[in-house]
């Protein structure tokens, strides 16, 4: 464990300062571990704010101390039902905002156990053991042992039938990092190289030739080639999807949820800086963070607008040769980078999402001219939110045909992030 990490040289004394030294640190991060978990487990706040605070406030944790916080946090949340389960308290895996400090060190330690078979000899775990904890989940029902609310688990296993179990354990893995290289201002060999002189190591992804997996992460937002607009954070799932939109320089490309700009950048690159993209949302200030992220990428063709009413789209009626439409969805396609989600999700939200999906594919579907290409796209595995809404869209609208289809589903079709996308094409007017 790495808190029981010595220098291998050191003295007897040295030895010991040193692990005292580590031991201390390691009581003090693990109590901010546990009341982190408290935190994010009252739902009150997403469990990335909570990582946020805590890292400013710890500003002197090493890089590995920092990567034990956020890897450990985001398992016990992740885990949390299973978590409850194994310590003996069911009772409390549905209501986490009724967890006292004692169950949450009961957690930390089942988390522990189950992943190092082993405790260091604190007191606040020292009645727990591997058998007990084992034992406990030899009876857990399969949600439990999925970790996976248990509407979700019966929603996902109607819709996605036998591959459901498959792809919630590929959903509850940790997420790597991957980044994609601004093609208007490097290129992945180049980066690649930068990377490495400041201890970032960062490998090619088969088949996605500005796609890199960061392998060792470093302090990848300090260097230069960050700052200077070199790349962006982008999943590898999440970049096929302006690649779907099939984009030619100079051609009008609207945007219409754009949120702060992952794929609007992404499309800015393609278009090599020659034509226009419009990014529209109805958060003005997901549109303030994609211009300075406009800028620092150096995209020039991008203009954002907030949707302020209906008209915002009725007046862009037929306007553009592509529209991508990335609508809001469940997310249930990036719990690996979001573990908290599936507990602050219910099944309304994902019925009141399920009708502005296809209100937006249905109205915003107006700005595409005859002959332009359309791209309906979410990060949900869910069919009800994918290929039932195309389907349902298609039925009537039949000007309207399906060209291509994408659809990666996590540990089944997908080593990345969960996502789906449907290009379509606006055959004529009728
Ligand atoms: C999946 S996110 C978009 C992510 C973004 N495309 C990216 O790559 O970073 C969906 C976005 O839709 C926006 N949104 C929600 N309702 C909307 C609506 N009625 N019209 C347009 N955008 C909407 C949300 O604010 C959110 O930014």
């Amino acid at each position: 464990m790495q808190w029981c990490k010595t220098g291998k040289q050191a003295t007897i004394r040295a030895l010991y300062y040193k692990m005292r030294i580590t031991v201390t640190a390691s009581r003090q991060l693990l109590e901010c571990l546990n009341s982190a978990f408290l935190q994010a487990s009252t739902l009150e706040q997403y469990a990335d704010k909570v990582v946020q605070q805590h890292l400013m406030i710890n500003a002197a944790w090493t890089i590995e101390q920092r990567a034990y916080f956020v890897t450990t946090l985001y398992n016990m949340v992740r885990f949390s039902r299973k978590l409850c389960w194994a310590i003996g308290r069911s009772d409390l895996m549905d209501s986490l905002s009724q967890l006292s400090v004692a169950d949450v060190w009961n957690i930390w330690g089942a988390y522990t156990l189950l992943n190092e078979q082993s405790l260091p000899d604190f007191p606040e775990v020292s009645t727990l053991n591997l058998a007990d904890v084992q034992s406990a989940l030899s009876s857990a029902p399969q949600d439990v042992l999925l970790s996976m609310p248990s509407w979700l688990h019966e929603r996902a296993n109607d819709e996605l039938g036998d591959i459901w179990p498959t792809v919630a354990t590929a959903l509850n893995q940790s997420a790597e990092h991957f980044i994609r290289v601004n093609s208007l201002k490097s290129d992945a060999l180049s980066l690649t190289k930068s990377l490495a002189k400041e201890q970032i190591k960062a490998v090619p992804v088969d088949g996605l030739h500005n796609a890199l997996k960061v392998e060792q992460m470093g302090y990848l937002f300090r260097t230069d080639a960050f700052q200077q607009g070199h790349f962006e954070m982008q999943d590898a799932g999440s970049q096929q999807l302006a690649t779907l939109l099939d984009v030619q320089p100079g051609m009008k490309v609207v945007d219409a949820c754009a949120g702060s700009g992952g794929k609007s950048l992404h499309i800015a690159a393609l278009l090599e800086n020659k034509g226009r993209v419009l990014s529209l949302d109805i958060h003005q200030h997901k549109l303030d963070t994609l211009k300075k992220r406009a800028k620092r990428a150096g995209s020039h063709v991008i203009e954002t607008r907030l949707i302020q009413n209906s008209k915002t789209i009725k007046r862009q009626k037929e306007k553009f040769d592509r529209v991508l439409l990335d609508v809001p969805c469940s997310g249930t396609g990036i719990l690996r980078r979001n573990p908290d989600a599936k507990w602050h999700l219910t099944e309304k939200n994902i019925e009141n999402l399920v009708a502005l999906q296809q209100d937006i594919l249905q109205r915003y579907s107006q700005m595409c001219r005859v002959g332009g290409k359309l791209v309906y796209a979410t990060c949900s595995i869910l069919p009800s939110e994918n290929a039932c809404q195309v389907e349902r869209f298609l039925a009537n609208n039949p000007n309207w045909r399906l060209e291509k289809e994408l659809s990666l589903m996590p540990g089944v079709s997908s080593a990345f992030d969960g996502f789906y996308g449907a290009l379509l094409v606006k055959n004529d007017n009728s």
